[in-house]
């Protein structure tokens, strides 16, 4: 596979960049699909266009000047003959104000939504002058949207995305003709080269929802490249290794059930049963755990490691992200410490002295229990006797990646017995699929004492009701979250929005704690708010979707989301899942903009009607039909890079035929095609 290093235009800084989106060969590049496309030819008009819309405007400058306010902005008016528009420019120099003088032409790229003086256009791309009315030259075809990231211009990855596909054209093509024609999917190369370069006249809808023959094609390739390589590594792991076989006494186990302040679910009782049941056979466990949101895993997980332990085995706990390695941490030390068993902690962040210290420990067996991150994979991390691996997935590891762990608790042919955890509602046959038949046991019951979270959409236009409502329950001491997401896969923007709603809500509650995390934050600082806001020192805590998963604060029983209209069913059930922890009745409230299609009124009605993750999967697969782009990208496996397990479900079963057909016929290639695909998951969480 070559490196992008070998395009054109990539030096060390640029492939660091391109590594933050996972992007390190030319092939990931081809499969680093667009987010939607723009139509940069056709000039529209105003009169013409509906809010929402986007699309390239010609005119003249009416006039422009500088609003003050709560931001400051500079708004141009602008008119086609057809329809008028104001453009708003929050950042913006002095000099970009004079330019905009009365009559100059422009021409101008954007979106269009409703504004207070009728229709807008934030920070549209534009030119100015004579060449505002020239028009572009060169092939006419839609314009690739990219997920980038910091650094990295749309312009600079759609140029390299294109010398890629020049070299696609040598790239195999392990699925044999007769088979993908069976399915009435086009050759890799056709795929590739339309969901990057799209006739300018392409239904773009079916594209960017994963629909279109052509995203379907590279979707199955995929799902059944992950679905060979996990046959293979079961048929593997099964034959080739012996586990250790754990019969713990109880001794811990007993005692971690005495000292919670409450009894497990039956669910959680029956899992742990058939957890136990698994470890005490020689055969590695391979066990999926599926459990909706606040189910009550984590103690479950705790129970296993405590089983190993006290066979006098270790365990360790792994988490995708710090955020939610460090919740496992707290939770994990608030239960073992009391049993006199020290949890030891792994993360990228930690060095020197500590981190020497926890792993000579872990390899001379004195911790029994790790938490951490993917930096547990690393290859000075030892460990005396490996028992169990538990990987906290919530979709966001390469199932693969568990083997690079795994290879750890090698002695001999003994392996450790693994769990992965996920809160991402499958459906069971799904899940059996996409996990080749991986064990699967079902947290499929809540705490009881649970009060559904009641939820609520509302315009964004009575936030200063929100507002009021966050005051109110902070008054009675309880604490809320308010979270901020962008469509637009960018960091810097999300967090930019966070840093001016916290500002807003600072001034809204002066009475009152607010606390800010995002993406962007330096881990000590994102520690310390969330410590504070875990122990009430603070009340509203505005925050990014690095929320999503994992965090739990009791205490906490009102959110916000605002803009959730674009945002995936299952991001928000998982987020909304954050309230709603603790005995009191938790609110969640959707704050969306605009006017709403009916499709999405359909989708926030469906969560305000059900709080079953299962449930709200299956009515996102229902609902989500054409017309309604957005947010399906998100909801998406970052396991697969074009494949997503909700959308691709009926594709699934035809997977597995075709595993069975290829496997049959051109056993030489299923090699090559897990490598493609596969090695790039591996790779995941390791950059
Ligand atoms: N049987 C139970 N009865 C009451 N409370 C419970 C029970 N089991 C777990 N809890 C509590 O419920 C909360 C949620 O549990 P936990 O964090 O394990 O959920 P989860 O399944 O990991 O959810 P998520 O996927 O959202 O992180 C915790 O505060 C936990 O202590």
């Amino acid at each position: 596979m070559q490196p992008v290093t070998t395009l054109k235009g990539v030096g060390p800084q640029m492939a660091q960049r391109l590594a933050r989106l996972h992007l390190e060969t030319v092939q990931d590049l081809l499969f680093h699909l667009p987010l939607r496309y723009e139509d940069r030819d056709t000039v529209r008009q105003l009169g013409a266009m509906q809010p929402g819309e986007s699309g390239v405007i010609v005119g003249r400058v009416e006039h422009a000047g500088v609003a003050e306010g709560r931001r400051r902005r500079l708004i141009v008016r602008i008119s086609d003959g057809t329809g008028q528009a104001d453009l708003v420019f929050f950042h913006f120099h002095p000099g970009q104000r004079q330019q905009m003088r009365p009559g100059t032409p422009i021409r101008c790229f954007g979106e269009l939504r409703p504004g207070p003086t009728g229709l807008q256009m934030a920070h549209p791309e534009y030119r100015l002058g004579p060449q505002a009315e020239a028009g572009d030259s060169g092939p006419h075809g839609l314009t690739p949207v990219y997920p980038a990231t910091q650094g990295l211009q749309q312009q600079t990855l759609r140029k390299l995305i294109d010398q890629a596909l020049a070299r696609a054209r040598h790239m195999p093509d392990w699925l044999p003709t007769e088979l993908t024609r069976d399915l009435g999917l086009p050759s890799l190369a056709e795929a590739l080269h339309y969901v990057h370069k799209p006739p300018v006249d392409a239904d773009t809808a079916p594209l960017v929802e994963g629909r279109h023959p052509c995203v379907q094609r590279l979707a199955v390739e995929e799902l059944l490249a992950h679905h060979l390589s996990m046959r293979r590594l079961r048929a593997h792991l099964q034959a080739s290794a012996d586990a250790p076989a754990i019969h713990g006494d109880g001794r811990l186990t007993r005692r971690l059930l005495e000292s919670l302040p409450f009894a497990l679910t039956n669910a959680q009782r029956r899992v742990d049963r058939e957890l136990a049941g698994d470890m005490a056979h020689a055969v590695p466990m391979l066990r999926l755990v599926q459990g909706d949101v606040g189910s009550g895993k984590t103690v479950v997980a705790a129970l296993a490691a405590l089983r190993a332990v006290e066979a006098g085995y270790q365990a360790v706990i792994m988490a995708p992200t710090e955020l939610l390695a460090e919740q496992h941490l707290r939770s994990f030390s608030e239960w073992l410490a009391p049993l006199g068993l020290e949890v030891g902690w792994v993360s990228g962040r930690a060095s020197g002295r500590k981190r020497e210290a926890v792993l000579a420990a872990l390899a001379a067996g004195e911790l029994p229990v790790v938490v951490g991150t993917h930096a547990l994979f690393q290859e000075d991390v030892r460990f005396h006797a490996l028992g169990l691996v538990i990987v906290d997935e919530q979709h966001r590891f390469g199932v693969h990646q568990r083997l690079a762990l795994k290879e750890k608790g090698h002695q001999g042919r003994s392996q450790p017995h693994q769990i992965i955890m996920t809160a991402t509602p499958i459906p069971r046959t799904l899940a059996m699929t996409a996990y080749a038949d991986l064990d699967v046991s079902l947290i499929d019951e809540l705490p009881p004492g649970r009060k559904p979270v009641k939820t609520v959409a509302l315009s964004e236009s009575r936030r200063d009701e929100v507002v009021a409502r966050i005051g109110a329950a902070l008054e009675q001491g309880r604490q809320a979250y308010w979270v901020c997401t962008l469509i637009e896969d960018s960091e810097v923007l999300e967090a930019q929005a966070a840093e001016a709603t916290y500002a807003a809500l600072e001034e809204a509650l002066p009475e009152h704690a607010v606390g800010l995390v995002h993406g962007r934050m330096k881990p000590t600082e994102k520690d310390a708010v969330m410590a504070d806001f875990a122990a009430g020192r603070i009340g509203l805590l505005v925050a990014t979707t690095v929320i999503e998963v994992g965090v739990n604060v009791p205490n906490a029983s009102l959110m916000i989301i605002e803009n959730a209209e674009r945002l995936g069913l299952a991001q928000l059930h998982q987020l909304r899942g954050r309230v709603g922890r603790g005995e009191a009745e938790s609110s969640c409230v959707l704050m969306y903009h605009g006017p709403l299609s009916r499709t999405a009124r359909a989708r926030l009605e469906v969560l305000r009607r059900s709080n079953d993750g299962f449930e709200i999967a299956r009515r996102d697969l229902e609902i989500r039909g054409p017309g309604e782009l957005l947010g399906t990208r998100q909801t998406g496996d970052l396991t697969y890079r074009v494949a997503d397990l909700n959308r691709d479900a009926a594709l699934l079963p035809r997977v597995q035929a075709l595993g069975d057909r290829l496997q049959q016929q051109h056993p030489e290639r299923v090699e090559p095609l897990v490598r493609r695909w596969v090695g790039a998951a591996e790779r995941y969480g390791q950059v």
